[in-house]
């Protein structure tokens, strides 16, 4: 296993391990990698654990960059696991959404240079991640990205919109959001989605060619830089946290939306018979 050989540290939870660190306390890069099988869907538990990784490693001053990634092939991340929000409580749906939020806020908000290596799908909640890093690079081929949530019946939240209205700008967003399109490697490169396409094994080794590239630049002027850009976004979210953890939790408990996604749910289901 790659974390127990020098100079790598690992930080994942002995036994639990849905989110698997490696620091390379060489390079100062950590691999974040989701693995929760078969899809990497992210629920209370896996959100938890991500954003406690992701505060360690903010907290490491030994690292510089993180590149987030997948343990499970063919996935990214297929977003928020969608029995989170079906015949929940809304007990559940309040923790499940503030494990989220905090899960975000650590990761855009991050001191760290952040890398998504989207080896796989990507939709919803997984694409939101990949835009909340600095950089993405894609595998060309057939996995797509997306925020299809109105495909769902459900609205991407204002802080999604905001990711990727910085991400794409307003009029593809609008379309994007409307249409909850979901884009192949191809023309998110052309949108601007990601960054880079390049064949499945390139990935990761473009984003460690990338990585150099970034890490030359001195951190404080990058990390001013950054948090500049991004304030007004995270700020926006921070204000008003448990109002928009509330106003998630009514949202899904609505018959409506409830209906919606029992009928995603079958649909997913009805595709692999
Ligand atoms: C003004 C604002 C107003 C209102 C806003 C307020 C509030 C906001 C309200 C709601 C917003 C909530 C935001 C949600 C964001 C999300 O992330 S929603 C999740 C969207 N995800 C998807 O649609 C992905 C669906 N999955 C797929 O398309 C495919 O599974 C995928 C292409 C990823 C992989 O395909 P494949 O490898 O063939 O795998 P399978 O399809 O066979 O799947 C294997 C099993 O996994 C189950 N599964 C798949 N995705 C999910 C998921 N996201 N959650 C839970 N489970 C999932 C799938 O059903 C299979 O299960 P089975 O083996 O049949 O038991």
């Amino acid at each position: 296993q790659v974390c127990t050989q020098v100079p790598y540290r690992c930080y994942s939870t002995p036994g639990v391990g849905q989110v698997q660190v490696d620091m390379n306390s060489e390079t100062g890069v950590a691999t974040v990698r989701l693995n929760r099988p078969p899809v990497n869907s992210l629920n209370l538990d896996v959100l938890t654990e991500l954003g406690i990784a992701l505060e360690k490693l903010d907290a490491d001053r030994t690292c510089r960059a993180m590149v987030l990634a997948s343990a499970v092939p063919g996935i990214f991340s297929a977003g928020l696991d969608i029995l989170e929000m079906y015949q929940s409580t809304p007990e559940r749906c309040v923790a499940f959404w503030r494990a989220l939020q905090d899960a975000w806020l650590g990761l855009y908000g991050s001191r760290l240079v952040t890398m998504a290596a989207i080896e796989g799908h990507s939709p919803a909640g997984g694409c939101l991640l990949a835009m909340s890093c600095d950089y993405r690079v894609m595998a060309d081929g057939k996995f797509q990205i997306g925020l299809n949530e109105t495909r769902l019946g459900i609205v991407a939240p204002f802080w999604f919109e905001d990711v990727m209205l910085n991400t794409i700008g307003h009029r593809e967003t609008e379309k994007a959001l409307q249409l909850g399109a979901m884009y192949s490697a191809q023309q998110a490169l052309s949108i601007g989605l990601v960054d880079k396409v390049v064949p499945l094994a390139e990935v990761m080794p473009t984003v460690q060619g990338e990585l150099k590239n970034w890490l030359q630049i001195p951190d404080a002027a990058r990390v001013i830089t950054k948090t500049s850009m991004r304030k007004q976004v995270l700020d926006r979210l921070r204000s008003q946290k448990e109002k928009d953890a509330q106003f998630f939790a009514d949202f899904i408990g609505r018959d409506s939306v409830q209906r919606s996604l029992g009928a995603y749910i079958a649909s997913l289901q009805k595709r692999k018979s």
